[in-house]
């Protein structure tokens, strides 16, 4: 804090002026309490029917309203209360100690809050913080006598749950007794005995993984998909027959202890390694810290990660860790007073699939994709999904017309989990896959037989196909060419100028004009000139203007396209839409064989011995060039090497191959290489340039800014380099003074 804000800060945040409440205000607190306890039940049954986040907004709204008018703040208000009242499929047990919710940090401003006024009711700063994911599944009270599982109950409304110890028990890694410090073979693991009386808090959860599968089975047996991984541990925990409880791959992370006896702790992270000794699992993802900042800093870390927990995490959990401050602070009838839930922003939200259409790609795959609502998630507009395939489609159970659970994850696409199958009215429709080409009308078939994808044979002239072709050709990954996108793709296939991609560079300043590029120019040419009042741009049609537009427009890229006849041999091997063929493999087949015509005269075998190649992609570039009814890829390479495309790279001979064998990844920024110049420089010396750092890797080459991987380099023990050692590597094969890993065990 500055100099200048020594005095006592004066409490920003402005409460809403109270007054009693209308009988308007009554009528809208009525309707939305109802609101948030109808919601509150169905969720507990694991059935929502709205998102989280619309939830948590519904809820707000009703505190705010509380906040307004504090005397509709009653006791029975959903803003006092813990969960939702008990169905009756379970006996009712008690809780020995209230089992409790809590309450959430949306802001860096709550956050703030929460850590004055704890402070400041403590009366010290001097206070531990640990660190916790917060686990997006239900949470389970385990009683434990005398070391023995007696119960497993529900939350219920905090007081009372109900008994699902039968299906608990059936959970992996719960124990059913409790490991004794005796029975521990390391004398360090349990160092507390085992009490008479136990309550030990969790949460039980669907781990991501197991999700898909589960729906699948659950589609096959006719039943109706579960929408997200939570709905599906809710579900699978309540069900009336242990059995299929057993049936389902669910686990349990403990996280708090509720009623004690015969032992005490005095902190929070103490407690869980006296679980974790007694055999109970515990998270391996908390920390301790002691100040705001590195507070922030763990949620921040974790809200870049939150793919890689083995669980969904909606937020993270907040405690202090002095066991003695914790009973000083205490808790509202809702939420203790010592932790506060952080909230991440949602990364799932219900949209209405409005149907299912397919796609025809490239290679000619038929994808279908659903078409929704447009919806905002994690900071964009998302109105489609890829489906994959028709198996994906009916082992996720979406009906054209089901309200989704639609899931989007930073940078991640945007996937479609499951129907929300409570909100059906009969008015929804199975999927259909079309046996005939959307595109074109041929008749679709998978490649090989047992194939999951199908796709349109029609490879040369199905219009999607060529479109998708023509793009991908032009894109960062291929030839480059920066003046074509999609729209201009689809631009020039459309007006006929090109009837396949081999006449792409012989395209001419006349065939751009024939197209609607240069219809749209003009309109766009004409409309700039008469905003700046410039009567000249507004010309009869005629050859001035066709001279202006086409500079602005097809100039560019006819000069694009002459500039980049001049790409590396395997840029042009990737614009050839070659199955199976990226930038890796592109790369791996131009390094070893240095022209298109050495590729094309090798045998699969040759081909596949080339390392990063191997058989499928070796015999999809057989077949690419030599396959029945392929003339016309032939005539694809012909015309462009006609039209001045560089097909071989030049080799400096002098190059050494001093890399043979050697499995190099580099990472972070080097000063003296681009991405693309250092993965050619170890191509072209014979070694394989790898993404991902393993047991195989011989040398990581560290670069700045070098994240992940280097941390694994050092973990496995692979020796890292330095730019300088790197260049001293690429020249001579080794590296002074640095050991090389030793040859990794043979793959098991
Ligand atoms: N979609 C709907 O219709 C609907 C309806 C009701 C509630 N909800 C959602 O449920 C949540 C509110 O429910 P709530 O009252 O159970 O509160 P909560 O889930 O936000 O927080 C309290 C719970 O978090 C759990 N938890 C997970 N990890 C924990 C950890 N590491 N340490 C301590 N506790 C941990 C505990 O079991 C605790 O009971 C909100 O996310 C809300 O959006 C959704
Ligand atoms: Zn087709």
């Amino acid at each position: 804090m500055s100099e200048q804000n020594a005095e006592p800060e004066v409490p920003t945040e402005t409460s809403a002026p109270q007054a009693p409440a209308s009988s308007a205000d009554r009528h809208r607190w009525d309707e939305l309490a109802e609101q948030v306890r109808q919601h509150r039940e169905a969720y507990y049954l694991g059935r929502p029917t709205i998102s989280d986040a619309a939830f948590d907004e519904l809820y707000r709204s009703l505190e705010a309203l509380e906040e307004e008018h504090p005397d509709l703040r009653v006791p029975e208000s959903p803003t006092q209360e813990v969960g939702a009242p008990l169905a009756t499929t379970f006996d009712a047990v008690d809780h020995a100690e209230r089992m409790l919710s809590l309450d959430n940090a949306f802001t860096s401003e709550d956050l703030q809050a929460w850590f004055d006024r704890s402070r400041a009711d403590a009366g010290t700063t001097d206070l531990h913080y640990l660190c916790e994911l917060k686990i997006d599944g239900l949470a389970v009270n385990l009683t434990y006598e005398d070391g023995r599982l007696v119960r497993a109950a529900t939350r219920g409304d905090g007081r009372t749950g109900e008994d699902i110890t039968l299906n608990v028990r059936t959970i992996e890694g719960v124990p059913h007794e409790l490991r004794r410090p005796a029975d521990a073979d390391d004398a360090d693991t349990a160092t507390v005995d085992v009490p008479p009386l136990v309550e030990v808090r969790g949460e039980v959860f669907l781990p991501i993984e197991a999700f898909g599968d589960l729906n699948e089975r659950q589609v096959e047996a006719g039943k109706a998909a579960f929408a997200n991984p939570r709905n599906a541990a809710a579900g699978s925990l309540r069900q009336k027959d242990p059995r299929v409880t057993a049936s389902r791959p669910l686990r349990m992370i403990v996280h708090g202890i509720g009623a004690r006896e015969g032992f005490d702790i005095t902190r929070q992270s103490e407690a869980y390694e006296i679980l974790a000794g007694w055999g109970l699992p515990v998270t391996t993802h908390s920390r301790v810290v002691t100040s705001l900042g590195e507070v922030t800093e763990y949620i921040e870390h974790w809200g870049e990660r939150r793919e890689s927990a083995e669980h969904e995490l909606d937020g993270v959990v907040v405690k202090i860790d002095e066991v003695a401050v914790q009973r000083q602070l205490g808790a509202t009838s809702r939420a203790p007073r010592w932790a506060i839930a952080w909230k991440y922003p949602p990364q799932e939200v219900n949209t209405k699939l409005l149907d299912i259409q397919v796609n025809v790609g490239r290679t000619g795959r038929v994808t279908p994709f659903g078409v929704m609502e447009p919806v905002t998630v994690a900071g964009s507009t998302v109105s489609m999904a890829t489906l994959h395939n028709a198996h994906e489609v009916r082992r996720k159970g979406v009906l054209i017309g089901d309200t989704v659970v639609l899931r989007k994850a930073g940078d991640v696409i945007p996937e479609i989990l499951g129907p929300v199958a409570d909100l059906r009215d009969g008015t929804e429709r199975e999927f259909v896959m079309p046996t005939h080409c959307p595109s074109c009308g041929t008749e679709l078939a998978p490649a090989k037989e047992g194939d999951k994808d199908i796709r349109c044979p029609n490879q040369r002239t199905c219009p999607s196909q060529l479109h998708e072709r023509l793009f991908s050709l032009a894109g960062r990954g291929a030839f480059d060419i920066e003046s074509l996108g999609w729209e201009g793709a689809g631009a020039l296939l459309e007006a006929g100028v090109l009837t396949d991609e081999a006449g792409v560079f012989e395209l001419t300043a006349d065939d751009l004009l024939q197209t609607d590029l240069y219809t749209r120019a003009v309109k766009k040419a004409e409309l700039t000139a008469a905003e700046e009042g410039d009567p000249e741009g507004v010309l009869p049609p005629g050859g001035v203007r066709e001279g202006r537009v086409l500079s602005a427009v097809g100039v560019r890229l006819l000069q694009n396209l002459e500039q980049v006849k001049e790409q590396p041999l395997w840029r042009v091997l990737v614009a050839l839409s070659i199955r199976h063929v990226g930038p890796t493999a592109a790369r791996a087949l131009a390094a070893h064989f240095g022209s298109l015509e050495a590729i094309r005269s090798s045998t699969t075998e040759e081909l596949a011995a080339v390392e990063g190649v191997g058989p499928t992609i070796a015999e999809a570039v057989t077949e690419w060039f030599t396959g029945e009814g392929t003339d016309w890829h032939r005539d694809i390479v012909d015309r462009w090497a006609a039209a001045g495309v560089r097909m071989a790279d030049e080799r400096d001979e002098s190059v050494e191959r001093t890399l043979e064998g050697l499995t190099v990844v580099v990472t972070g920024s080097l000063e003296g290489f681009s991405r693309d110049e250092s993965k050619e420089a170890i191509l072209i010396r014979g070694g394989k340039a790898s993404g991902s750092v393993s047991k195989k890797t011989d040398y990581v080459v560290v670069g700045a800014n070098a994240g992940s991987k280097a941390a694994k380099a050092e973990e496995l023990g692979v020796p890292m380099l330095d730019e300088d050692q790197f260049r001293e590597l690429l020249e001579t094969g080794r590296v002074e003074g640095v050991t090389p890993s030793p040859p990794a065990p043979p793959a098991d």
